[in-house]
């Protein structure tokens, strides 16, 4: 048997289900998701091991048309993560038709030379005839090396993609350590998971203006305890999010609690504190402090 190892991006518009996608092929929740567009705002790697085949899938911010200095900094990730992949994985909402949005993210991916597949997802959602419609579309674009249809919420089709992604791999041994699942951190992951909690929880306007920073991280053999502050732009929000009677905040922390114990396998407490940074979306010193500065590239 041959082993294959390497690199697999997967970028798309916003909300196409490019973390979803993820989760699916590791087998469990790295990335979080939210049926709020531009949720993802860091590069992600998940190292997924399989018998044949080592695959470094790599998740992306959606690329789109930036409003602030968050939104370069989101698309600049989606693009440093292309570099030296093997295989890019298209995501694509088979929802809607190839819009102006896939447009722009293909002409850009076609500049790189590398192997495009494109996956139309959500087909769930659609009838059969509807999908065949879209097929017949994206073939007659000539650009990609495969067109896969799949649905990353059900997994429908999602081994039959792995398979078709094995065969754009290079032989090589693997790259990682069987152990290693990511190459985030823990800190990363509880952050994440308290964004999605506020995302879900709130609606318009707030999301978009959510960061997480862990204040204190104490771990012992047992148990884990973690102080974050969850900063927003404007002191309504503050209001809106700590909810009445601070009802909502709890909702956030227990919730995030319990993804917490699941991915640390241990007992995990939660603390968490609402702060405002007045338009910190455009503020370098915010950006870096918050963890979206473009250091991490080097990574
Ligand atoms: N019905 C259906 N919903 C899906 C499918 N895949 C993803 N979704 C939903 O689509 C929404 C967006 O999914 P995400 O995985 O967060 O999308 P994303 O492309 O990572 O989004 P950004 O962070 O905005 O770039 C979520 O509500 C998902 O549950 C699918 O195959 N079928």
């Amino acid at each position: 048997m041959t082993y294959k190892s390497g690199f697999v991006a997967i970028v798309g518009r916003p909300n196409v289900g490019k973390s979803t996608l993820l989760n699916d092929l590791i087998g469990y929740k790295l990335a979080i998701t939210s049926d709020t567009a531009q949720t993802t705002r860091n590069m992600i790697r998940g190292i997924a091991h399989y018998d044949d085949a080592q695959i470094i899938f790599v998740d992306t911010p959606g690329i789109h048309k930036p409003k602030h200095k968050l939104g370069d900094y989101m698309n600049d990730s989606a693009y440093v993560a292309l570099e030296g992949v093997d295989v890019i994985l298209m995501l694509i909402n088979g929802e809607e038709s190839f819009g102006k949005g896939d447009e722009f993210v293909l002409e850009r991916l076609k500049q790189l030379g590398t192997p495009i597949i494109a996956v139309l997802n959500k087909i769930d959602k659609f009838s059969k005839s509807k999908m065949i419609e879209r097929l017949v579309e994206l073939e007659a674009m000539g650009a990609f090396s495969e067109i896969i249809p799949i649905a990353a919420k059900t997994g429908d089709n999602v081994t039959e993609l792995l398979t078709v992604i094995k065969q754009y791999l290079p032989e090589g041994p693997a790259l990682y350590p069987e152990e290693q699942l990511t190459d985030v951190s823990r800190q990363f992951v509880a952050r994440e998971y308290v964004r999605e909690k506020v995302i879900y929880h709130t609606k318009e306007e707030v999301p978009h203006s959510v960061a997480v920073v862990i204040d204190a991280w104490e771990e012992t053999e047992e148990s884990i305890h973690i102080i974050a502050s969850v900063i927003v732009e404007r002191k309504s929000q503050k209001g809106i999010l700590i909810g009445k009677q601070g009802g909502l905040i709890k909702k956030v922390r227990q919730q995030a609690e319990r993804d917490m114990r699941r991915m640390f396998d241990k007992p995990t407490t939660l603390e968490l504190w609402v702060k405002v940074e007045k338009d910190w979306r455009n503020k370098d010193r915010y950006l870096h402090e918050f963890g979206y500065n473009t250091d991490d590239f080097e990574l």
